[in-house]
């Protein structure tokens, strides 16, 4: 990968490799775009095969949160992490303490937030070094974990997805085929069983899929399977790029709405599934939830407050439908068009002066 004709192509700001003999610790923060606000986004850990392809989901995950935080509103930027090691078996103290002093060094361009692999317990260990993370427990005014405010995000975003593929948001009876039964779809399934959806599930972790089965009554298949069950929703709700040139063939489902980031392959598919007359919820505006969530902790946490801004997902996944019915677009691009025109608009009104602190008028007072 050409790293500077990749940030210029999508215009990213910085991209930061840390790196930490003692503890293990290979990490790389990715800085999107920070027009609105500090980069806010969570931090992964996985076992990347290459150095090139942790690269390259730190800055497709980075961008997503841009566009993520502009959509729901928030007054924050896109950044994300990524730790490259097994989160099972790599994890260390010292690790997420070395990492919190990086973050700190970047001075609150960027705040850090759970993501798959990470854990309250990591963003408190980061919080000893740093006050630039969320999603901690050990304070008052503390969000704890993001995942099941993300999950009753995407609940409500799918009930607005039925209504518009079905003509009625009662899940009541739906068949929903969900990919990944981890934090935020275990959360998903339980909504979605007490409303009285027939669930399907499928997860590459046996305990997570028993758990489903047992609790919700989730028929089990086979990971490949998942594609090709008969349901009327499906939920991506595992890792990203699975809605692709192989698996959209053997989709089924006439609505799409789950969890994971960045779940295209690349924008090309939401126009196959805009052809194909799928309603296709696109994913940033779906799974707002966790940082609306983290978010609040930054003006002190307040529950009620948080929740009701996690239900504006069910109006702002609506009004991304209207504009695509509206432009004939698929649904990719009318999101990326709300999310792009707002960036654009507070660029636009930073752009006029205003005295500061820091101003050079400062220098003659
Ligand atoms: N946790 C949160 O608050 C948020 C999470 N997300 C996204 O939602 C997705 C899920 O996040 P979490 O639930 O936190 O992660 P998680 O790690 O708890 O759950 C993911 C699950 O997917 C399973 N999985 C991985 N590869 C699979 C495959 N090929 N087939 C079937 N299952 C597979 C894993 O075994 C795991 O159980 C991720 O893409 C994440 O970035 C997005 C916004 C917020
Ligand atoms: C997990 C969230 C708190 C933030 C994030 O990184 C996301 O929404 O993907």
């Amino acid at each position: 990968m050409e790293i500077f004709n990749y940030m210029e192509t999508y215009d990213y700001e910085q991209l930061v490799f840390c790196h930490d003999k003692t503890s293990g610790l290979k990490a790389i923060i990715a800085i999107h775009d920070t027009t609105l606000g500090p980069a806010l986004g969570g931090t992964r850990m996985w076992t990347y095969k290459t150095e090139e392809e942790a690269v390259e989901d730190a800055l497709r995950l980075a961008k997503g949160m841009t566009y993520k935080n502009a959509a729901a509103g928030l007054n924050l930027g896109g950044g994300k992490t990524v730790i490259i090691g097994d989160p099972k078996t790599e994890k260390n103290e010292e690790m997420f303490r070395a990492f919190g002093r990086y973050i700190q060094g970047l001075s609150g361009r960027y705040i850090t937030a759970e993501d798959v692999g990470t854990t309250v317990q990591d963003m408190d260990l980061i919080y000893q070094e740093t006050n630039f993370v969320t999603g901690i427990s050990s304070t008052s005014g503390a969000s704890g974990n993001p995942s099941p405010i993300t999950a009753y995000g995407v609940y409500r975003g799918m009930k607005a997805a039925a209504k518009e593929g079905f003509g009625t948001d009662d899940l009541n009876g739906r068949t929903v085929a969900v990919q990944g039964v981890g934090n935020v779809a275990y959360n998903l399934c339980r909504y979605l069983h007490e409303e009285g959806a027939n669930l399907i599930v499928t997860d590459i972790n046996k305990e997570a899929v028993a758990r489903a089965r047992d609790e919700f009554g989730a028929r089990v298949v086979e990971p490949d399977e998942i594609y090709d069950v008969d349901c009327d929703i499906y939920a991506p709700c595992a890792l990203g790029a699975t809605l692709n040139d192989d698996t959209i063939p053997r989709i089924k489902a006439k609505v799409i709405a789950g969890a994971a980031n960045n779940q295209l392959k690349d924008s090309s598919h939401g126009e196959t599934l805009h052809k194909k007359g799928v309603i296709y919820t696109p994913d940033y505006v779906l799974n707002a939830g966790g940082v609306i969530n983290v978010a609040d902790e930054l003006n002190g946490y307040n529950k009620d407050r948080a929740m009701k801004k996690v239900e504006t997902i069910y109006d702002n996944v609506s009004q991304v439908f209207e504009i695509s019915r509206r432009d004939n677009i698929p649904t990719n691009e009318a999101a990326d068009r709300l999310a792009e025109e707002r960036i654009e608009r507070m660029r636009h009104s930073r752009s006029q002066f205003l005295q500061s602190e820091k101003h050079i008028l400062k220098n003659r007072i």
